[in-house]
């Protein structure tokens, strides 16, 4: 196993010299003048049409590997890109509750991918320092999966060069009641903070109780595929999130659509200070 990865590693690691070109060094560096997001959040859609399009198997055999090995692949990029870049935290929407609707044998064979790519990270993540953090409800995961996510969790704690968080068994109705439930319990033990008339403090309990409360507010939510909406991703933390959809399928995303969302981001804020300032003026 720890061979294939390395050869994997390899061949990606060549894909990545040849495209951390001067050229890419100094887009970024111009980049850099602007502000650079500090967390940017993916819907990583179009893993179908994209194996469709690629003939790839995307029946359930073969662990559906050939469906979402270029998605894992298109996200290992991007987290490559962002540490590049200086973005601190990166959240993938990788699996979420509705998805367990799906054909049975679909959702085995995207589970059997999932563990695999763990097993990856697991190398990947500690060569880059990189903390791995899930967000979901785990118990609806099996025991494997679930007992593989907490392993990754532990073992990665101690990194703080990036935070990549994997939604999993998530929605955010699902998290948002979650975190009320929890803020309530703990108002019945006796478990709390701060008075209880002052909406803020109301807001910071339930928020620390949402399985995000590890990652700041995207400031970014790239969405690939098409789709113009979030789909049960992030309602809460996507209050002042910019929102840049794209027609480019997930594994098929590249250094210029990051690119062109980053210089999008800073133009919509540039433009929003502007109004602030205006505001403030009259
Ligand atoms: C460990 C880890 C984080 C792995 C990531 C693997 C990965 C790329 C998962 C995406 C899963 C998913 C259901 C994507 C939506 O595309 P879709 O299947 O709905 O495709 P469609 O939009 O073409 O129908």
């Amino acid at each position: 196993m720890e061979k294939e990865v390395m050869s994997s590693l390899k061949m990606e690691g060549n894909i990545l010299c040849s495209a951390s070109s001067f050229i890419r060094k100094c887009i970024f560096g111009v980049l850099r003048v602007g502000a650079i997001p500090n967390h940017i959040a993916f819907i990583m859609d179009g893993n179908r049409r994209y194996a469709k399009k690629q003939k790839l198997s995307h029946d359930g055999a073969a662990g559906g590997g050939g469906r979402y090995d270029a998605g894992f692949w298109a996200l290992m990029v991007m987290l490559l890109y962002c540490q590049e870049l200086g973005v601190k935290y990166i959240t993938a929407y990788a699996f979420s509750i509705d998805n367990f609707k799906r054909k049975p044998e679909e959702v085995e064979s995207l589970m059997t991918s999932m563990l695999e790519k763990f097993h990856l990270l697991d190398i990947l993540v500690k060569r880059l320092a990189v903390r791995v953090h899930f967000a979901g409800n785990l118990e609806l995961l099996s025991n494997e999966l679930r007992a593989s996510a907490m392993e990754l969790t532990e073992a990665t704690a101690a990194y703080s060069k990036s935070v990549l968080t994997i939604c999993i068994a998530y929605t955010s109705r699902d998290e948002i009641l979650h975190a009320v439930r929890e803020s309530c319990e703990q108002k019945r033990i006796g478990l709390e903070f701060g008075n209880d008339d002052d909406d803020e403090i109301k807001l910071m309990k339930v928020e620390k109780n949402m399985y995000m409360a590890v990652a700041p507010d995207p400031d970014i939510i790239i969405r690939t595929g098409g789709e113009n909406r979030l789909s049960n991703f992030l309602l809460w933390q996507s209050c002042w999130s910019h929102l840049h959809s794209m027609r480019v399928l997930w594994p098929e995303i590249g250094v210029w659509n990051l690119v062109f969302a980053i210089l999008n981001f800073q133009r919509n804020k540039t433009y929003y200070l502007e109004m602030k300032k205006k505001e403030k003026e009259l």
